[in-house]
């Protein structure tokens, strides 16, 4: 089974991420990891911490020579921003004498939802683990599941499909979306939707103000089979959405069309099956993905995409209204250094965590200690898929 955790407060020592299950052998490229943690850092929108810190990994164990031994790979990924904050978040010892616990909690973060829950009286050990920071962690396990899944050829990507209601538009492939998407700003396709986007973006800092948006994640090469109806649990989808929608500030992950399909006929929206006798490997082809690429929870081959919604920001310069708890006065909530919108940094590491439900899905269905011994059972699969069709001709 491949798994990981994350540990790590944002102005703690670091993130540490623990990840179990990856065979044994499988190359890793550590300069395109720190590039996956500098993707995370970029994206326009973002606060001043992000020019602070230069995420990069520090191998505790289980690689040797640039190859997995099998055992579990510990990661750290230190926070430069610790230094300023020794006294504050020691492990050791007492608060310094003229430390202010942290009273007034901001609407929309996990501020008194967890202050009540942990029995806290100071906000900070809320702020600290509930801040997104913690997915520098996610970004390199994800790492490593897209690193898995290239020996079978996968690839993830995506792009930002609209900020603060101003979408991109353009009759695009996904792979050309991804393709344009990748060098921009705002990691969208459309040049000029993304000149307002900015704009918006620029307004809402000016006001006090923070936005959200959507954005698509997808992946393509994958094998039919992947995932499983016949248990809640194993359905891909499932998998998917709740992996997606634990990315802080996602709240909304549709597969595919979902929620236009809900408003449609079926005849529109299920993917009609052809049969092409011309296609290599699999011949049952689709010229539609409504469905996102998963039917009973189960991929059909190649292609599979998701949509995700991101909140605003809830930390505003403009503080909505809340109540400082040591007083019960209401007052603004609490400014604290934030990012103004970070769609584009949240689409890495959406990318990030479906890569690793893939690589789990994979994983699941090919096993073996070594990846050696993964590849050969992929490539069996791979064979039984090839003469799937001739197989069932005459069968009916
Ligand atoms: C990459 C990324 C960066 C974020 N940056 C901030 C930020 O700077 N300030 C903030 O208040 N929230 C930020 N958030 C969102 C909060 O972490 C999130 O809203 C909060 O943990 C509450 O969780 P919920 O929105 O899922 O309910 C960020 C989220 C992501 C994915
Ligand atoms: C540190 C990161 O994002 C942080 C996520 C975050 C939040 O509340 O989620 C609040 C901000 O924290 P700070 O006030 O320490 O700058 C962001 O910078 C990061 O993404 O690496």
């Amino acid at each position: 089974m491949l798994q990981y955790v994350t540990a790590g407060e944002s102005h703690g020592k670091g993130i540490v991420v623990v990840i179990r299950g990856f065979p044994s052998n499988m190359e890793v490229d550590l300069d395109f990891i720190n590039e996956e943690l500098a993707r995370r850092q970029r994206g326009f929108g973002s606060g001043p911490r992000m020019d602070m810190e230069k995420d990069r990994v520090e191998v505790l164990s289980g690689i040797r020579f640039c190859k997995t031994i099998g055992s579990p790979i510990a990661i750290l990924v230190e926070n430069k921003d610790y230094q300023n904050w020794l006294d504050i978040m020691t492990p050791e010892g007492s608060p310094p004498p003229d430390y202010n616990p942290v009273t007034i909690p901001r609407p929309g973060h996990a501020d008194l939802a967890g202050l009540i829950k942990y029995r806290f009286k100071d906000i900070r050990n809320v702020i600290e683990r509930a801040s997104a920071r913690e997915t520098v962690g996610r970004v390199v396990a994800g790492a490593f599941a897209k690193i898995f899944l290239r020996y079978f050829g996968v690839s993830v990507g995506g792009f930002v499909e609209s900020i603060g209601g101003v979408r991109a538009e353009g009759d695009l492939t996904f792979s050309e979306k991804v393709a344009r998407a990748s060098n921009s700003l705002l990691r969208t396709f459309d040049k000029k939707q993304e000149e307002k986007m900015i704009s918006l973006i620029e307004k809402a800092k000016e006001e006090g103000d923070t936005l959200g948006g959507t954005f698509v994640v997808g992946a393509s090469g994958l094998i039919p089979g992947l995932g499983s109806y016949t248990e809640a649990e194993l359905r891909l989808d499932s998998q998917i959405a709740g992996a997606l929608m634990s990315i802080p500030g996602i709240k909304g992950v549709e597969i595919g069309e979902g929620f236009l399909s809900a408003q449609k006929r079926g005849s529109e929206v299920h993917d009609a099956i052809f049969y092409d006798s011309l296609q290599e490997g699999f011949p049952f082809v689709r010229r539609s993905c409504y469905s996102g690429g998963l039917e009973g929870g189960v991929t059909w081959g190649d292609f599979l995409w998701v949509r995700c919604a991101m909140k605003p920001i809830p930390t505003l310069r403009k503080g909505l209204p809340s109540v400082d708890l040591s007083t019960l006065e209401e007052v603004p909530a609490r400014f604290e250094r934030s990012d103004v919108c970070a769609v584009p940094r949240a689409l890495v590491v959406a990318e990030s965590v479906l890569a690793f439900v893939l690589a789990q899905s994979y994983y699941r269905k090919f096993g073996g200690d070594a990846i050696e011994e993964t590849l050969e059972a992929y490539q069996n699969y791979q064979q039984y898929i090839s003469k799937f069709a001739g197989r069932q001709k005459g069968r009916g």
